[in-house]
């Protein structure tokens, strides 16, 4: 019942992705080359599109006027890092290089699945308050018990979220822990809102926490808090 009840609330079109062959990647699958990738960084990806359903809708507007008197922003998205991004690699001089062939292939993971089928989401940012909103539909390739979403999924994004709340405050830094609490399934294509926030900084630690809540706020999804720790200034 809760199952198809949950997917009512995809846009229509999302269940009907395209079908995937267990066949090699074609030309045409496998990433695109470094110029085509460079045009493709700039397609920002946290604004609307088809697949999101009207709670996500609703939502982004409702952030979207908040972000009229300066006090929030909305923060882009893209799905490939751009090239000084992939510079990260250097801040691990001890670490195992990457590949210069890979660079050109790598994507932000939640970004990587196809438009309304995984993570569709916006962020928000208040810089006075040190808060993050992330508003966040999860498709249906992101099912783990069936009809809800894959714990793994919600941890991504608390994660994604949680790490721009901490990277806005303190610069380059990376999840050092991420302790999770679920507490209630989260339906497949349902939206939900995290809120994140900034709770303490101790030299290079940044401590921050989040919830996930329904769209109507009468459901506490997980919590979670989080260590994030600025890379050291010698590696970087
Ligand atoms: C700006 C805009 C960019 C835009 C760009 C677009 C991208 C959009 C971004 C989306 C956001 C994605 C966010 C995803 C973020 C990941 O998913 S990161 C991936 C998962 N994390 C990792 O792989 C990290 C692996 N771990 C490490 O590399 C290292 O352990 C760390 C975390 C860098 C720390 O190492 P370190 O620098 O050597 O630090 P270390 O000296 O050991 O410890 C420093 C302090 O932290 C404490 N500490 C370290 N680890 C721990 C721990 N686990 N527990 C408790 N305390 C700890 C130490 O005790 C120490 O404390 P003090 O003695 O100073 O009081």
């Amino acid at each position: 019942m809760l199952r198809s009840g949950a997917l009512r609330l995809c846009a229509p079109g999302v269940l009907r992705g395209p079908r995937r062959s267990a066949a090699p990647p074609t030309r045409e699958s496998r990433p695109p080359p470094r110029s085509f990738a460079s045009e493709v960084i700039r397609v920002d990806l946290s604004l609307p599109n088809p697949s999101w359903s009207k709670d996500m809708r609703l939502l982004f507007d409702q952030f979207m006027k908040k972000t009229e008197d300066g006090s929030w922003k909305r923060l882009p998205s893209y799905k490939y890092v751009s090239p000084q991004r992939t510079e990260v690699k250097t801040f691990f001089p001890d670490g195992k290089p990457v590949k210069e062939d890979h660079m050109p292939q790598a994507q932000l993971f939640p970004r990587s699945l196809e438009e309304g089928l995984g993570f569709e989401y916006a962020m928000f940012h208040n810089h006075v308050e040190n808060r993050t909103v992330c508003i966040f539909q999860g498709g249906p390739y992101l099912q783990g018990a069936s009809g809800f979403l894959h714990g793994g999924a919600i941890a991504t994004m608390m994660d994604s979220t949680l790490g721009v709340c901490a990277l806005t405050a303190g610069g380059v830094a990376m999840t050092a822990n991420l302790n999770i609490n679920f507490r209630r399934p989260i339906p497949l294509c349902s939206v939900v809102v995290i809120n994140s926030q900034l709770d303490k900084v101790e030299g290079r630690k940044l401590f921050v926490s989040c919830n996930v809540q329904s769209v109507d706020g009468k459901t506490l999804h997980s919590k979670a808090t989080s260590l994030f720790v600025k890379l050291n200034p010698k590696e970087v």
